[in-house]
């Protein structure tokens, strides 16, 4: 047998395609120089060994403080370092190097791998456990984005796995995960395709830049996830982790110790993910390889190319709305999509759930029947993916102005001010505005428009003395009487410490999703007036919460706003 070849051993990038060569000369002779002379391809082959020897000599060393004035937002930082340490760059100063190198590891001594857990482990044992556990939680994100059904652990799993990128990614404390709120994540910003978050909840405001996929993870955390966690009877106290009997979660170290265990691997905690984090890169036995072969192992199966790929963007090519038409195999083929039908099925689910939407909008005031929505369907001239009638008609949800008076948990939350659902977002020039955390069926109550309620023409004289601009003091006709809350003062003298979210919704007459009802509650103290927001149609997570204030900024003179119940 001939002995075997060291395949490695003279590797030279070719600088025409810039594809590594075991064989330079042969692959210019017969791909890249093929028409050119003999000296020609020497020449190259010479300039090809130059360049690689400049580039072992330098271009493999990066010096951290150059990289730390280059780069100074940590988080970009850490990935860059990451990726370069995972192709085995060299990494001069960091700071703490020096210390791991006189503490435990030799340089270039291998990391103990498999169960055992490393005396002083690198980024990337820390870090092993969301390489190995992603192609199972790209399957429930999918599943997630599909409506379809997961399981109770598989959700609790996802949501570790979100808790674990914002610890062993972004280096954040299990304290400031367990602190974050639902309004950091509503105000996140996209900035050249990193997600920019702010956490102001945590005493120290930290600020890192997520990745559009570790976004897109926590999104479906948080969009199909966590609403499903709230419920009106706990105080989620506006967190984004919530635990499925809808508390903040308790502990997000062992949430994390949970994961490792998922996946059979040893678990870090925070602090050794910050160390390693600054530590030089030990040339490490760690084969990117190996998680592959775990995960093919585990799962049976190898890593879903499909599931990489980006539906996002699938959706922004081919926009899915209750009209539009499905892309054909040679349009997604054209613009760079598989042709399999994966993203196709799911661009069908996303349009049926937008036609039964359309459906539920046109039947507001009343439950329509099933031949109705049929009618409707009809109307609308869809000939295939038609949502069934009898599914819309489930949809609908009114609720009656009976029911709501006598709703002990409506009664409890004015009094508290703990509506759930609702997060504050800075709108820039309108100031703050409020969205939607988890989606409210059409005719159900959102909030109340809190404030002291005055009646008769003591109130109106009061919306009177308001000219030239919308303000905190709103005045409604109900059951025959002259209402006006006064919301000028904020906030307000009965909850100092609480966000009234009612006060905080903004104006739109066009895209109002929002009517203003009125209701005699019957409190401990007895029978109130109150001002309620009820849903006009079903509204979405991350929607904006309007009402028509029906006032013009300039004309505004104390107009009354109607207060017609949803099923009246
Ligand atoms: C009830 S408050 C709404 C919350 C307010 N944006 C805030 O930051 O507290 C009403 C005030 O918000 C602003 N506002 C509401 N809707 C607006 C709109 N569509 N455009 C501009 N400003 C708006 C106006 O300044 C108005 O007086």
């Amino acid at each position: 047998m001939a002995p075997k070849r060291d395949k490695d051993r003279r590797i030279i990038s070719c600088l025409q395609c810039f594809r590594p060569q075991e064989m330079l000369p042969n692959h210019l002779l017969r791909v890249c120089m093929k028409n050119q002379t003999n000296e020609e391809r020497n020449a190259e082959v010479e300039r090809a060994k130059k360049s690689m020897k400049d580039w072992t000599l330098r271009g493999r060393t990066w010096d951290y403080n150059a990289m730390v004035k280059r780069y100074p937002d940590e988080a970009s930082r850490q990935a860059l370092l990451e990726d370069l340490r995972e192709r085995h760059f060299l990494i001069i100063n960091d700071p703490m190097a020096a210390q791991a190198e006189s503490s435990h590891r030799p340089p270039g001594a291998a990391v103990e791998t498999h169960n055992k857990m490393p005396a002083q482990p690198t980024l990337q044992d820390c870090q092993r456990v969301l390489r190995v556990s992603k192609a199972d939680m790209l399957i429930i994100h999918r599943k997630l984005l599909d409506q379809q059904h997961v399981e109770e652990d598989q959700r609790t799993l996802f949501r570790y796995f979100c808790e674990a990128i914002l610890v062993l990614r972004y280096f954040q404390g299990p304290e400031a995960v367990r602190a974050l709120k639902d309004s950091d994540w509503i105000n996140k910003r996209n900035v050249d395709g990193r997600i920019h978050m702010e956490v102001q909840s945590t005493k120290q405001s930290a600020k890192f830049s997520l990745t559009e996929e570790d976004s897109a993870m926590l999104d479906a955390y948080f969009q199909k996830i966590r609403p499903g966690c709230l419920q009106d009877s706990q105080d989620d106290q506006g967190r984004f982790f919530l635990s499925k009997q809808g508390l903040p979660v308790g502990n997000v170290t062992s949430d994390i110790r949970r994961l490792h265990e998922q996946y059979d691997l040893p678990s870090f905690s925070s602090q050794q993910a910050r160390r390693a984090q600054i530590t030089m890169a030990c040339s490490s036995s760690d084969d990117p390889a190996d998680e592959r072969r775990v995960r093919k192992q585990k799962r049976g199966r190898g890593p879903a190319d499909q599931d990489d790929r980006d539906f996002g963007a699938f959706l922004l090519q081919f926009p899915a709305t209750a009209s539009s038409t499905p892309p054909t195999k040679k349009k997604r083929t054209a613009a760079g999509f598989p042709p399999d039908k994966m993203f196709y099925n799911r661009w069908r689910s996303v349009q049926l759930a937008k036609r039964e939407e359309l459906l539920l909008s046109q039947c507001s005031r009343r439950p329509p029947s099933v031949s109705k929505v049929s009618l409707l369907i009809q109307k609308e001239g869809w000939t295939g993916n038609c949502p069934r009638p009898e599914d819309v008609v489930a949809k609908w949800r009114p609720v009656t102005r009976v029911q709501v008076e006598s709703d002990p948990w409506i009664i409890t939350t004015i009094q508290n001010q703990k509506w759930t659902g609702l997060a504050l977002k800075d709108f820039g020039t309108k100031g703050q505005g409020v969205v939607a955390t988890k989606a409210f069926a059409m005719g159900s109550i959102v909030c109340d428009y809190h404030g002291k309620v005055i009646t008769g023409a003591e109130g109106r004289k009061l919306v009177e003395s308001i000219k030239g601009d919308m303000a905190y003091l709103f005045f409604f006709h109900a059951a025959g009487r002259d209402l006006c809350v006064d919301a000028e003062t904020f906030p307000c003298e009965c909850h100092p410490t609480e966000n009234t979210m009612g006060r905080r919704i903004n104006h739109s007459s066009k895209r109002a999703n929002l009517r203003p009802v009125h209701c005699v509650m019957n409190f401990p103290e007895g029978q109130r007036d109150v001002i309620l927001f009820q849903a006009k149609r079903d509204i979405h997570i991350c929607e904006e919460l309007l009402f028509d204030y029906g006032v013009k900024r300039k004309s505004f003179r104390g107009e009354a706003i109607n207060l017609d119940w949803l099923d009246e």
